[in-house]
């Protein structure tokens, strides 16, 4: 337990986390051995800092009986003493898969439930990111995907991501809770089990042990690396800005990597989605090999344009500027 403990404490107590000094804490708790120990550590830290510890636990009405998993969770939040448990139930709807569709609806409940100002702890472990790390180089994703997901992302906090399940699972046996067990994660037709049984044992193997560890460093040490790039993105953006959008001729002496970024943070700021990496290097073309190419197609019926030395963003011919707030 006292690992799980020092790694709230640790988490909360961080630079990056300070914004949430002093502030309720909601636990995301699916009733999963991971969320489960989380919320018993974050209950023990929450007393002794007299804040009070919330869990919210998303039901998604997708398995059969999910609402008697979601109020066996919220029994044994209360007696863990949770000052406040919350069941909410969601309907997924929307593309990419119900299990996309039911990870958004999550993710905004999560988001709605919590007191102004207030993190969310998840449950993610060291498993679940060496998992994620594996997934994202299995599919050439971009550095984003294969630096694995972040121990503070607001709203959202996640303290076990140097714990492994092994300890979480230890934990709830230590203290007499019974984790629910997602069918899910015994289903190999998921991808990321088939990792989880196949692969990461198999490396655990030939490589001799610490393989999550291993994995979870390699995707802090890029981590490291992408908060640098993006530091020196942001002032190379505040150089190359015009009164119209970039200065092209000015962004392309720079190194593609940084010339990405200064586009995804503009891109952002004129409210375009998301563009994944790939289409970002796409885009990109406008800026390293321009050859009087004019336009570059975004998501949204957005349309990057390059007049002369000028990058623009338009919307149905109209042109779009970065919003004030993002300046
Ligand atoms: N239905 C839910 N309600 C509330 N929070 C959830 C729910 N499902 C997942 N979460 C949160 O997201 C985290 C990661 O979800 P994931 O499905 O990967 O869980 P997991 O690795 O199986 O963990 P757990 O053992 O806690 O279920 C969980 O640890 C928990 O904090």
């Amino acid at each position: 337990m006292s690992e799980i403990r020092v790694a709230v404490r640790r988490l909360l107590d961080s630079e990056q986390a300070a914004p949430y000094r002093g502030k309720p804490l909601v636990v995301a708790c699916s009733g999963g051995p991971d969320s489960l120990a989380l919320a018993a550590a974050a209950v023990y830290v929450g007393r002794h800092r007299h804040v009070p510890v919330h869990a919210v636990v998303v039901d998604h009405g997708l398995q059969e009986g999910s609402e008697a998993v979601a109020a066996r969770a919220a029994d044994q939040l209360s007696g863990l003493g949770c000052s406040g448990v919350e069941t909410v139930r969601v309907t997924p709807g929307g593309g990419g898969g119900p299990e996309a569709a039911a990870r958004r609806a999550r993710y905004e409940a999560l988001r709605r439930c919590r007191p102004e100002g207030a993190p969310v702890l998840l449950g993610h472990t060291r498993d679940d990111q060496a998992e994620t790390v594996l997934l994202g180089l299995g599919r050439g994703s971009g550095p984003r995907s294969v630096a694995g997901m972040r121990p503070v992302d607001p709203p959202w906090l996640r303290p076990l991501l140097e714990v492994s399940r092994r300890t979480t699972e230890a934990v709830c046996a230590e203290l007499g809770l019974s984790p629910w067990r997602d069918p899910h994660n015994a289903d190999s037709r998921f991808t990321r089990v088939r990792l989880r049984t196949e692969v990461l044992p198999l490396m655990e193997d030939v490589l001799q042990g610490g393989v999550a560890s291993a994995l979870s460093r390699t995707a802090a040490q890029l981590r490291e690396d992408a908060d640098a790039l993006d530091t020196l993105a942001e002032e190379l953006r505040a150089r190359v800005r015009t009164p119209e959008g970039l200065d092209a001729p000015a962004l392309a002496e720079n190194p593609p990597p940084l010339r990405r970024r200064v586009l995804r943070d503009w891109l952002r700021a004129c409210g375009v989605p998301e563009l994944s990496d790939a289409h970002l290097r796409e885009a990109d073309a406008l800026v390293g090999d321009w050859r009087g190419q004019g336009g570059h197609a975004l998501p949204g019926g957005f349309e990057l344009i390059r007049v002369r030395g000028t990058l623009l963003v338009e919307c149905g011919g109209r042109r779009i500027e970065e919003r004030a707030s993002d300046g």
